[in-house]
């Protein structure tokens, strides 16, 4: 997996670097911006041949030093290139203020407002290098304009500038990947989108990504990113390694990469599921219980199962009230059924073997439901030899804990996973979810909600954000290529959930977090696999042909 840094771990790891007086803060902005030009002349070859136009605008920190040197080398190159700078060049940090003197020797420097920007030529890349990871407030209005290159409609075909983001598109908070405004929504149904855009088509960032690329707006405003490697690594090693315990302050990006290097498949995530590593018993795969709601209401538990069960679980048990059995017969084969008459015991229907549970989809909410969360949470491994049951709480197991989450964190252990959406989260973390999260990334709040409620949770959307208590935490993003907006469909919770249980019963399974990690990754493999058109039955039938490919 690759690590997402906050921009004060990224500038730890910088001075890190520059301490251990091997490289200098003027060395790493060479590279940087030597990075950013190599970067746009990969993505887009048809500019390594004649003299093309460039303009680049340059802000009042590093980002902006960044900016001079891609100024300074594209015109090594013959560019005619014209370089606005927002801000007092007397002012320029010391490695910004050199590059600046550098290119300010023999080339102008105009102000930044859009009258100047969009005064010159159309050029044929336009280079934003005005914040990066120093961003503290909202961007003056003036300065939006001027990056606002489609908005302002100043320039015919405008499409045709290739717009390149050092860093970030200014204005991206890369810690929480949101864009601040003045008018910072109170409103949580306000439309987080800034009034003015400032869209990258390619956004080249430093040594590792930062948490603000792959969370909230990032993606949408970054639209493609490259990694350039400045040499600052070996001052700081990687430590979010792939398949092991999550590290409390480092969060890993959930992707069969480490270091930002490609990882076989077949090592991650196929070596960390049990059915694919050898042969064993159907009971040492596990057994799952998948609770159902009432008559007609079973199509979500019967989805949560047929997941858990291609995902790898020996046994999957659908238990349903005695009036919903007929009707859930129709619909099992491989998943077996039974009944669970309302004021029966849970140890009356099922045995010790049961190493997974879901509850939650479909079931409703309500008392009988609560109670039934309680007994499961409550049916611990005796004896070190055995682990708990993983038990995954998702829909209307968690809100029927809405008013009293304590009751249930009471209960939660190490091997229960959340799974709420934003909704959801809501309903048992409201100091952490809507207006009151302003001010605080999504990461930081699941991070806090994990804590206090003392078990994985894992809160879905095309940025999903997995933590555990103590800190660790992942986030899996449908991005950059990944995306799929089909599926946001129905039921498509439920598979999640299924597949989190399915993959945590086997017996030798590793633990609950790599697991959820795991299960997020599939979920939206499968979706990719399929593509539009897809519903939720689709999922799970994806699978086999998913973990083929993955085997290969
Ligand atoms: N260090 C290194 O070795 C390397 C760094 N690298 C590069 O440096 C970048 C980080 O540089 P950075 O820390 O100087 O931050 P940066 O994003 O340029 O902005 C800070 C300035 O902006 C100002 N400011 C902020 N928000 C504002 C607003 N809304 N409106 C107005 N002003 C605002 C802020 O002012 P202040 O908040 O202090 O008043 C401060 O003056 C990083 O993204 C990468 O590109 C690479 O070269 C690799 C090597
Ligand atoms: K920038």
């Amino acid at each position: 997996m690759t690590e997402l840094l906050s921009a004060q771990q990224m500038r730890d790891i910088e001075k890190a670097a520059m301490d251990s007086g091997e490289v200098t803060g003027l060395e790493l902005m060479e590279r940087a911006g030597q990075g950013v030009v190599d970067a746009i002349l990969a993505e887009w070859p048809e500019l390594q041949k004649g003299k093309r136009r460039a303009v680049v605008l340059c802000g009042p920190g590093n980002n902006g030093g960044d900016g001079f040197v891609i100024a300074r080398l594209l015109a090594e190159r013959e560019w005619a290139v014209r370089v606005h700078l927002f801000g007092d060049p007397a002012k320029l940090p010391p490695d910004a203020k050199v590059n600046h003197d550098r290119w300010a020797a023999d080339h102008g420097v105009l102000p930044m407002t859009a009258d100047d920007v969009f005064a010159g030529e159309r050029p044929d890349v336009f280079v934003d290098a005005v914040f990066g990871i120093g961003l503290t407030r909202p961007l003056p209005e003036h300065v939006a304009r001027a990056l606002d290159v489609k908005g302002m409609k100043a320039w015919k075909r405008a499409h045709e500038i290739r717009r390149v983001a050092v860093d970030c598109p200014s204005g991206l908070d890369l810690d929480r990947g949101v864009v601040p405004s003045d008018m910072e929504p109170d409103d949580p149904e306000a439309d987080p989108w800034p009034r003015t855009l400032n869209v990258a088509e390619l956004t080249v960032t430093f040594h590792t990504p930062k948490l603000g690329h792959y969370l909230g707006l990032g993606p949408g405003l970054c639209r493609k990113l490259a990694i350039v490697d400045i040499g600052v690594g070996p001052f700081v090693p990687e430590r979010a390694m792939v398949g092991m315990h999550p590290d409390s302050e480092r969060v890993r990006l959930v992707a069969p990469t480490f270091a930002g290097t490609p990882l076989r498949p077949r090592m991650w995530p196929m070596s960390h599921i049990a059915k694919s590593r050898g042969m064993g018993h159907k009971f040492d795969h596990g057994h799952v219980i998948v609770f159902a709601g009432g008559v007609g209401r079973g199509g979500a538990a019967r989805m949560a199962a047929r997941a858990a069960l291609r995902a790898g679980a020996g046994l999957v048990t659908v238990l349903c009230p005695p009036a919903a059995v007929i009707e859930n017969a129709c619909h099992l084969d491989a998943v077996m059924l039974r009944a669970l008459a309302k004021d029966q015991a849970l140890a009356e229907v099922i045995d010790e073997r049961v190493s997974g549970f879901v509850v939650g989809p479909g079931m409703g909410v309500s008392e009988w439901t609560r109670k039934r969360v309680i007994e499961v949470l409550g049916r611990r491994a005796e004896g070190a030899a055995h682990r708990d049951p993983i038990v995954v709480l998702d829909a209307d197991a968690l809100t029927s804990f809405e008013g009293d989450p304590q009751t249930l964190f009471a209960h939660t252990h190490g091997r229960t996973v959340l799974t709420p959406h934003e909704g959801e989260f809501g309903r048992l973390f409201p100091d952490l979810s809507g207006p009151a999260r302003a001010g605080m990334s999504k990461i930081h709040a699941v991070r806090a909600a994990a804590d206090r409620a003392g078990c994985i949770v894992l809160v879905k959307g095309p940025d999903t954000v997995i933590a555990a208590p103590g800190g660790g935490a992942s986030v899996h993003a449908a991005a950059y290529g990944r995306e799929v907006p089909w599926l946001a469909t129905a039921g498509a919770g439920d598979v999640l959930a299924g597949l989190i249980a399915g993959l945590g019963a086997p017996h030798t399974s590793s633990e609950a977090y790599a697991m959820t990690e795991i299960a997020a990754w599939l979920h939206v493999e499968a979706a990719r696999r399929f593509g539009p058109g897809l519903i939720a039955e689709d999922l799970p039938e994806q699978l086999p042909g998913l973990f083929a490919e993955l085997s290969g």
